[in-house]
C-alpha cells in the first residue's frame, strides 16, 4: 500500500514523520498528473500547493478549524487529504467531484464560490462568529497572489487587522502568477519580500541556536528579535503588513515541509491576525507545467501525462474569432484600447496585446476597477474594450450602470463564457448578464449567432460613442455561418415556413432554433425564426413581427428572470400587442457542473425540447388561453 492510500483524513496525515511527508508529496504529485491529465482541470495551481496544503492540515484541525481556499481551483490536494481520493476519475464531470470546494461533498469544505478574492471576507466573518459564540476555532484562509489583486481582499484585510484577538491565519500562496505573471504594486511588493528569503532563515537559525543556550539565550534572542524589527523597518517592506496591524511571517519556502509547519505553528500560537507569506512554484514537479510559458498549466484540457501536450480536440472557438477581429480593428482604430482582469489569454486579448502592447491593460483580478477605469479611458478620448467572462460582470454591475452608462461613455464590454459554461459549475455559468444589462438605461447588447455576426456586431459596438455596448458569446466551438434570408431593421430573418410561431433565438441558439423549426415544419407548424442581433434595446421591428404571429417563443442562454424574453414580453404589452409570448431560458437556480451540452439537455434547451414545448403550446392554444406570458 502506498502512503497516499493510507491517508483517509487529516488524522492519518498528522501521524507521518518528516521522511514520509516527502514521499507522500511525491505520490500526490504523481496522482494529480495522472488524474488531471485524463479529466482536465487546474493542474498547475494544485501542483503548487501540495506541501502547503499538507502543512495546513497537519498544523490545524479541520473541520473544527475552518480552512477557506480563495477561488477554490487549488483545492484538489485538500480533497485528496480529506477522503475524496477515490473520486478523482469523476473530477468536474456531471454527478462527479466538483473542481472547487463543495459543502455537500465534505464537512472540510467551506467556500464554493469560484470568483476570486472572497476568502478573506469569509475568514473575517467566520472569526467574528466564533468569537461571539465563544468557539475557540482558528480560521485559515489560503489566498493566491493573484486573488490579492482583488479589492475585496483589502476590504477584508482592513477589518481582519482590527480583530487583534481573532485567530485568522492568512496563508499567502505567492507563486508570482495569476494566469500570467501577477501585475501591480502588490505583486512587486511581494516579490521584494521573496527576494529576502535568507533574512527569515538567518533569523530562524539565530533563534534556534540562542534558544538552545539557557540564560544567555533568552535576552540575546529578545535583542535579536528587537533588531529584526529595526531591520525590518529599515530594510524590509514587509512592515506594510505590520503597520496595518497584521503580524507577518515569511517569506517561507512553500515546498519545505518543516519550514511551512514551523511558520504555521508560530502563526497558530499567535492567536491574532497573521499573514504567513509562502513562496511556491505553480506546476511544481511537472516540468511541462513549470515551463509552460503562458500560464504554467493554470487550467488544462486532456493532456499527455508525460509531455503535457494537449491531446483533446482542438477547436475554433468564439474567443478566437473575437481575438482576430479585435486585432484587425486595432489597426484601423488607434483609439481602441483593451482591458483584461488578469485573463489576457483566456479572453483572447493576446493577439491585440502583441501588436499594440501599450494599448492593452491588465488590471489584475479587479473587474470593478476595470470597468470604471474604462469609463475614465473613454472620458479621455479613447474607446476601451473590456474583455471578461460573463459571470464576472456580476462584480462590475454598479460600475457599468453608474460609471459607464450614467456618464454616457462609449465602452464596449465583451463577455466570453456567456450562458452555461459547464465544468466550472454554478458560479461560473454566465447566466445573469442579460438580466443585469436589461436594467441599465441606454445599454446596447448584442448576441452574435455566428462568426460573421460577431465580427459585424463588434464593429457596430465600437462605433457607439455615448453608451455602453456589450457583446456576449458562449464557451463553445463557433458553428457554421448562418446567413439571413433578409434583414428587417436590425432583425435577421433566418427561416420562414409560416406565421404560427415567431421563434426568437438569442445568439448562438440560432442553430437550435433552425433545427426546432425544421421539426415543427414536419408537423405542419409554420415558424419564422429570427435573430434579433441586438437584444437590447428591444427592436420595434420585432414587436411589429410579433403582431403577425399566433405565438412568440424566445430562447436564450441566460436566466429567465429579467432576461431577453421577459423584456420582449414587456415591450409587447407596452405596444398593446396581445400575441402570447413564452420564454425559454436557464431556470433560476444554481446549476451543478457537467459538460455544456449535458447541462443544456438537463434544463430543456435543445432543439428537440424546444420543438416539443412549442408543439404542446400550439396544440393546447385557444386564443383566449394564450394570454400567459411566462411558461409554467
Ligand atoms: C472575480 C474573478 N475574476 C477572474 C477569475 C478567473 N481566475 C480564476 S483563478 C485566477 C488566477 C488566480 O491567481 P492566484 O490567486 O494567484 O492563484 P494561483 O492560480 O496562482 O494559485 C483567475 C484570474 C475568477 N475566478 N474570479
Ligand atoms: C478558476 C478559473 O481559472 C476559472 O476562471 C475557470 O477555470 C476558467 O475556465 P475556462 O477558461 O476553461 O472557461
Ligand atoms: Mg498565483
Amino acid at each position: 500500500m502506498t502512503l497516499l492510500e493510507s491517508v483517509h483524513g487529516p488524522a492519518d496525515l498528522k501521524r507521518l514523520g518528516p521522511d514520509e511527508l516527502v514521499v507522500l508529496a511525491e505520490e500526490i504529485r504523481r496522482f494529480l498528473v495522472d488524474k488531471v491529465a485524463r479529466t482536465g482541470g487546474h493542474l498547475g495551481p494544485n501542483l503548487g500547493v501540495v506541501e502547503l496544503t499538507m502543512a495546513v492540515h497537519r498544523v490545524f484541525d479541520s473541520p473544527h478549524d475552518s480552512v477557506v481556499f480563495d477561488t477554490g481551483h487549488q483545492s484538489y490536494v485538500h480533497k485528496i487529504l480529506t477522503g475524496r481520493r477515490e473520486n478523482f476519475d469523476t473530477l468536474r464531470q456531471k454527478g462527479g467531484l466538483s473542481g472547487y470546494p463543495s459543502r455537500s461533498e465534505s464537512e472540510h469544505d467551506v467556500e464554493e464560490n469560484s470568483h476570486a478574492s472572497t476568502a478573506l471576507s469569509y475568514a473575517d466573518g467566520l472569526a467574528k462568529a466564533y468569537q461571539l459564540t465563544g468557539q475557540r476555532r482558528h480560521v485559515v484562509a489560503v489566498v493566491g497572489d493573484g486573488a490579492l489583486t482583488g479589492g475585496m481582499c483589502w476590504e477584508a484585510l482592513n477589518n481582519i487587522a482590527s480583530g487583534t484577538d481573532r485567530p485568522v491565519v492568512i496563508v499567502v500562496n505567492d507563486n508570482g502568477r495569476s494566469y500570467s505573471p501577477t501585475i501591480g504594486g502588490l505583486a512587486d511588493h511581494l516579490s521584494s519580500l521573496r527576494l529576502q528569503p535568507g533574512y527569515e532563515r538567518a533569523l530562524e537559525r539565530g533563534k534556534n541556536a540562542l534558544q538552545g543556550t539557557p540564560f544567555v539565550g533568552k535576552p540575546l534572542y529578545a535583542a535579536l528579535h528587537a533588531a529584526k524589527r529595526g531591520i525590518k523597518d529599515a530594510l524590509s517592506p514587509q512592515a506594510m503588513f505590520e503597520d496595518l496591524g497584521l503580524k507577518y511571517i515569511g517569506p517561507v519556502d512553500g515546498h519545505d515541509h518543516l519550514a511551512l509547519e514551523s511558520a504555521l505553528r508560530r502563526a497558530k500560537s499567535f492567536g491574532g491576525p497573521v499573514i504567513v507569506h509562502t513562496v511556491t512554484r505553480k506546476g511544481n514537479g511537472f516540468a511541462p507545467a513549470e515551463n509552460h510559458e503562458a500560464d504554467q498549466m493554470h487550467a488544462t484540457g486532456v493532456i499527455d501525462p508525460i509531455t503535457g501536450e494537449n491531446i483533446g480536440p482542438s477547436k475554433r472557438t468564439w474567443t478566437h474569432v473575437f481575438a482576430d477581429e479585435l486585432a484587425t480593428l486595432g489597426g484601423e482604430r488607434p483609439d481602441l484600447v483593451a482591458i483584461t482582469a488578469a485573463m489576457r489569454g483566456p479572453t483572447g486579448l493576446d493577439k491585440f496585446a502583441g501588436l499594440y502592447p501599450d494599448r492593452c491593460f491588465d488590471v489584475g483580478i479587479a473587474e470593478q476597477h476595470a470597468m470604471t477605469s474604462a469609463a475614465g479611458l473613454a472620458m479621455g478620448g479613447l474607446h476601451p474594450v473590456v474583455a471578461i467572462y460573463a459571470t464576472f460582470l456580476n462584480r462590475a454591475f454598479d460600475q457599468l450602470l453608474l460609471d459607464v452608462a450614467m456618464h454616457k461613455q462609449g465602452v464596449t464590454v465583451v463577455l466570453d463564457r456567456a450562458g452555461i459554461t459547464g465544468p466550472d459549475g454554478a458560479s461560473h455559468h454566465g447566466m445573469w448578464d442579460l438580466s443585469i444589462c436589461g436594467v441599465i438605461p441606454g445599454i446596447h447588447v448584442a448576441a452574435p449567432r455566428d462568426a460573421a455576426s460577431l465580427r459585424e456586431e463588434l464593429r457596430e459596438a465600437v462605433r457607439i460613442p455615448d453608451a455602453p455596448s456589450v457583446i456576449r458569446y458562449p464557451k463553445a466551438s463557433v458553428g457554421p455561418d448562418l446567413p439571413a434570408l433578409e434583414r428587417n431593421g436590425t432583425v435577421d430573418v433566418l427561416h420562414r415556413s409560416g406565421s404560427d410561431v415567431l421563434l426568437v433565438t438569442v445568439g448562438a441558439f440560432a442553430e437550435l432554433g433552425l433545427a426546432a423549426a425544421q421539426r415543427l415544419a414536419d408537423q405542419g407548424i409554420g415558424v419564422t425564426v429570427v435573430d434579433p442581433r441586438w437584444v437590447f434595446p428591444v427592436s420595434s421591428d420585432l414587436v411589429t413581427m410579433a403582431a403577425d404571429h399566433r405565438l412568440v417563443v424566445t430562447v436564450e442562454d441566460n436566466g429567465r428572470h429579467g432576461g431577453f424574453g421577459w423584456t420582449l414580453a414587456a415591450a409587447l404589452r407596452d405596444a398593446s400587442v396581445d400575441t402570447p409570448l413564452r420564454d425559454l431560458g436557464i431556470p433560476q437556480t444554481f446549476h451543478e457542473h457537467g459538460e455544456r451540452p449535458e447541462v443544456l439537455a438537463d434544463i430543456g434547451l435543445t432543439a428537440q425540447d424546444v420543438s416539443r414545448r412549442i408543439t404542446e403550446w400550439i396544440a393546447a392554444a385557444e386564443p383566449a388561453e394564450m394570454g400567459a406570458t411566462v411558461e409554467k
